[in-house]
């Protein structure tokens, strides 16, 4: 008779619904894998089954080798009522998925990314100007970035240097989605049962919620798809996957259903994730001014001081590339992975795993496990290196999540991401931004993250100046 593994103490009914962490929950299930001695941790909430993996090779063994029955999806009721669930990220393993996922390998995997290398390097030069003409604004700038990058190959659409309605709409939806997602927030999202609740009744006000946003969101996939069919189908505009999409695959209605959803999917999966990543950068330039200097050094070194780096000069730059693995292993930004759930019973180091059952993939645990990371809290690009200076072999980016289900987005990402890290590096010095009197405005290394599924850091303000080159470059264009 195999028993569940380790964990809390469940109560009758309610199991360990009020042991369950609702701040920062990474940390709490960390530090369960010393508490319960175990990599893998069960605790049950309201009757639902889930399994915390705190350990890389468990996270390896069930998602990747066992990824056949491990690849589902939860169902997380009030996000279905707010209209995300024919997306990617959000659909069970099935049919549709796998046409979602043929369509992501197609246009997004290693080998046809670097097609988008001119379109990345003109919105990467946009985020330099908008970095030098309003330094003070450099969180809105990094989700610019973001966004433009993803709505101009999606949709051929082109939200201009400083963002317009469409991205302040996406911000909206993606922050009530991100709030929808977290956990104790909405009592609907453990008692299913409440949807049905009358909207009057005392405490169902998350209909109003759920009602709103389904509308923006609805805008958010339909405006932009509109768009790029409309131009598909008068040969004009930029070009666009949704275009190339509706070309390959059909315009019946059931085609442009799948096709808009997959395109909302990617636009809301490709924003905040990115934009955490590059605000990170940020926060690593402000407190790490040995890191900065560090790699601008190694830019002037491989590249000279007369031209901006780009994604060619990738290979020749390895503390830049060990500083773009140390920032996704340091602030990953999905810290819990998007969940997983298991499809039927199974079995694993002796213990049951109950069918349904969730599984949160702890990739804080992963990257901040101290006998393969030392000193995890210590940002250090070093541990990436050879003693020579060469990258080492540890190119394995966790933050991307696991198996089948992995990001399809990642080498998009990684190649996005590097190319803005570079050039911001290249062309602007980050300190500390100063007050009225003078005095340094202090950011710290352990500065708050936002408490989410995506979790980037809090606004902070940093002063960001041109270095000399910057002033040549960008005055030659
Ligand atoms: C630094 C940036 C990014 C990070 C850290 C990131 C991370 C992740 C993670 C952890 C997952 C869940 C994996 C799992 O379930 O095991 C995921 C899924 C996904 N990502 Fe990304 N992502 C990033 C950028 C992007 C971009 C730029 C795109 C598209 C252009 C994208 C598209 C997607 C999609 C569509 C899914 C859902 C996959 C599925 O459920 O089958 N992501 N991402």
């Amino acid at each position: 008779k195999r028993g569940l593994p380790p964990g809390p103490k469940p109560f009758p009914l309610i199991g360990n619904v009020t042991q369950l962490p609702t701040v920062r929950s990474w940390f709490t299930y960390t530090n369960w894998t010393r508490v319960y001695n175990s990599p893998v941790i069960y605790a049950n909430a309201l009757g639902q089954s889930l399994l915390i993996v705190n350990g890389l090779k468990d996270a390896e063994e069930l998602l990747e080798n066992r990824a056949l029955i491990t690849s589902d999806r939860p169902e997380i009721p009030l996000v279905h009522m707010i209209g995300w669930s024919k997306q990617t990220f959000i659909l069970g393993y099935g049919d549709t998925w796998r046409k979602h996922r043929r369509i992501l390998h197609k246009n997004m995997r290693h080998e046809v990314v670097p097609q988008c290398d001119a379109l990345m390097s003109e919105k990467a030069l946009r985020l330099l100007h908008n970095l030098a003409q309003t330094p003070e604004g450099f969180f809105r700038h990094c989700k610019i970035y973001a966004v433009s990058i993803t709505l101009d190959l999606l949709y051929g659409y082109d939200i201009g240097p400083n963002g317009d309605p469409s991205f302040d709409l996406a911000e909206r939806v993606l922050h009530r989605t991100n709030r929808a997602l977290q956990p104790g927030v909405f009592a609907v999202n453990s008692f299913p049962m409440l949807k049905h609740l009358p909207r009057w009744f005392p405490g169902a006000g998350f209909h109003d919620f759920a009602d709103e946003v389904k509308a923006a969101q609805a805008e958010m996939r339909d405006k932009p798809f509109d768009f790029a069919k409309t131009n598909y189908i008068n040969g004009v505009g930029r070009p666009s996957f949704v275009g190339k999409w509706l070309q390959e695959e059909g315009t019946t209605e059931e085609q442009e259903d799948l096709l808009s959803n997959l395109a909302l999917g990617i636009y809301g999966a490709a924003f905040e994730t990115t934009a955490a990543a590059l605000t990170s950068l940020f926060h690593v330039l402000v407190t790490h001014p040995e890191v900065q200097l560090k790699a601008q050094k190694e830019i002037s070194r491989v590249i000279g001081e007369d031209r901006l780096p780009t994604l060619q000069d990738r290979a020749h730059l390895p503390y830049l590339e060990a500083v773009y693995r140390e920032i996704l292993r340091w602030r990953p930004p999905l810290p819990l992975n998007v969940p997983h759930r298991i499809m039927g019973e199974d079995s694993y180091k002796g213990y049951l795993i109950p069918s349904g059952t969730v599984i949160i993939a702890n990739i804080w645990a992963m990257t901040h496990n101290e006998s393969i990371y030392p000193e995890p809290e210590v940002f250090r690009p070093e541990r990436f290196l050879n003693l020579d200076g060469s990258l080492n072999d540890d190119s394995r980016v966790f933050a991307y999540g696991f198996g089948r289900r992995i990001c399809p987005g990642k080498h998009l990402a990684s190649a996005s991401f590097w190319l803005a890290m570079a050039q911001v590096l290249a062309s602007f010095h980050v300190s500390p931004a100063k007050d009225a009197s003078g005095k340094e405005i202090e950011v710290t290394k352990d500065h708050e993250y936002s408490d989410e599924l995506i979790s980037a850091p809090v606004e902070f303000e940093c002063s960001i100046k041109p270095r000399r080159a910057l002033e040549e470059v960008l005055g030659a264009e």
